[in-house]
């Protein structure tokens, strides 16, 4: 199984908001005590980890954060689009705490990680089938509602983390792996360690944050009684789920685009700025990696199921490209079968895009009709 990656730094931006319409406003409203306050929680939550000494104190973010000002000792605000020390003061967050491991709650169960699910959420089969168990709330969850820290035994043996199924990468501001949180062992980890990855985009509804060297999720819209958490794993378990397969469009054409291609192919252009170009964090829009200023590529992942929009890539030039040079810059690695997949439309980005000084390019890739 594949080791969970949160291919997104949460700090990022909001990552993986494929939906920008989830994005409610909050009106202002002053912190109160029973706010987020995730450095003093996440010390007493991880208690059962007797063994797992916080060597660091300054953190920094999961994986393939390429961004240099990335620092996970700080939280990002995406309404604010700012980092702050702790919780944003400005907008409404809130954070529910790992439920206690009282001596009497033993007899119920001895898994201490359902013993540690809080009040407002069960642990029940999943909706996805064959997925196991899952976690579902009871009650209404507003967004921005973050939970964790993510425990498990920390330890840095990748492939062992790989088989987990329940391994987070905790990384240094430049992507490197600083050591694994593996929640495979349910007598050492919490009720974080059941929650199901989506089949689906639509379907995620909180994401991974990581946080002075933690990870924690974070609800990425309103949820409603009932409903299943479902949080991305990262590219790799989307592979290992299929998310990659060639997909059918309209017109039966198939369409396999390697992103890594991609990227390797502009980090070769010199007219293309590298800076901050990846995020990694498949289920972002690029529109949305757009008005945050942070250049991104949208993968497979998010295909649009509109009738032809089927693709979308951003990125960042310092010369304006014509979209003959682009097209092929890009051609050879959009790889189709039979040939049936063109490139129509390239240009400079559309409403979020305009705002910016800088030439944001979004590629859409459309199918043609089978002859
Ligand atoms: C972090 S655990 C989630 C909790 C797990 N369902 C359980 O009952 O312990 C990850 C494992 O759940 C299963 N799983 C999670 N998301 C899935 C999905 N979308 N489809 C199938 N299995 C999934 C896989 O077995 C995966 O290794």
């Amino acid at each position: 199984m594949p080791l969970k990656n949160s291919s997104n730094n949460v700090f990022y931006d909001e990552y993986r908001c494929f939906n920008n319409n989830m994005y409610e406003k909050h009106e202002y409203r002053k912190r109160k005590d029973s706010d987020l306050k995730l450095n003093e929680s996440k010390k007493k939550s991880s208690t059962f980890h007797s063994n797992e000494k916080r060597k660091h104190r300054r953190s920094s973010s999961f994986h393939t954060n390429k961004k240099p000002e990335f620092d996970d000792a700080r939280l990002f605000c995406d309404d604010c689009n700012k980092y702050y020390e702790n919780i944003c003061p400005h907008h409404k967050q809130s954070y529910i705490p790992d439920r206690k491991i009282s001596k009497s709650s033993l007899k119920y169960s001895n898994r201490k990680s359902d013993l540690t699910c809080p009040d407002g959420f069960i642990i029940k089969p999943s909706t996805i089938h064959k997925a196991g168990n899952g976690i579902f709330t009871t009650k209404q969850l507003e967004r921005n509602t973050f939970f964790g820290p993510y425990i498990g035994i920390r330890h840095s043996n990748f492939k062992s983390a790989q088989e987990s199924g329940y391994a987070w990468s905790i990384a240094d501001k430049n992507g490197k792996m600083i050591y694994i949180i593996d929640g495979n062992d349910p007598d050492n980890s919490n009720w974080m360690r059941y929650i199901n990855c989506p089949n689906a985009i639509e379907q995620q509804n909180i994401q991974p944050v990581q946080y002075d060297r933690n990870m924690f999720y974070k609800t990425m819209r309103r949820i409603y009684p009932g409903e299943e958490l479902f949080v991305y794993y990262g590219d790799d378990y989307a592979r290992f789920l299929d998310y990659f397969r060639p997909r059918k469009l309209p017109g039966n054409v198939i369409v396999e685009i390697f992103i890594n291609d991609l990227i390797a192919l502009i980090k070769q252009n010199k007219n293309l700025k590298l800076d901050n170009l990846l995020c990694d964090q498949a289920f972002r829009t690029a529109q949305r990696c757009a008005k945050k200023k942070q250049i991104s590529h949208t993968s497979v992942t998010d295909l649009k199921y509109q009738e032809k929009f089927q693709a979308e890539y951003i990125f960042r030039s310092d010369q304006l490209m014509d979209a003959k040079t682009m097209y092929n810059l890009l051609e050879k690695h959009i790889k189709t079968e039979n040939e049936l997949i063109n490139i129509r439309q390239l240009g400079i980005g559309g409403a979020s895009t305009s705002d910016l000084s800088m030439n944001y390019y979004v590629l859409r890739i459309y199918p043609v009709q089978i002859l």
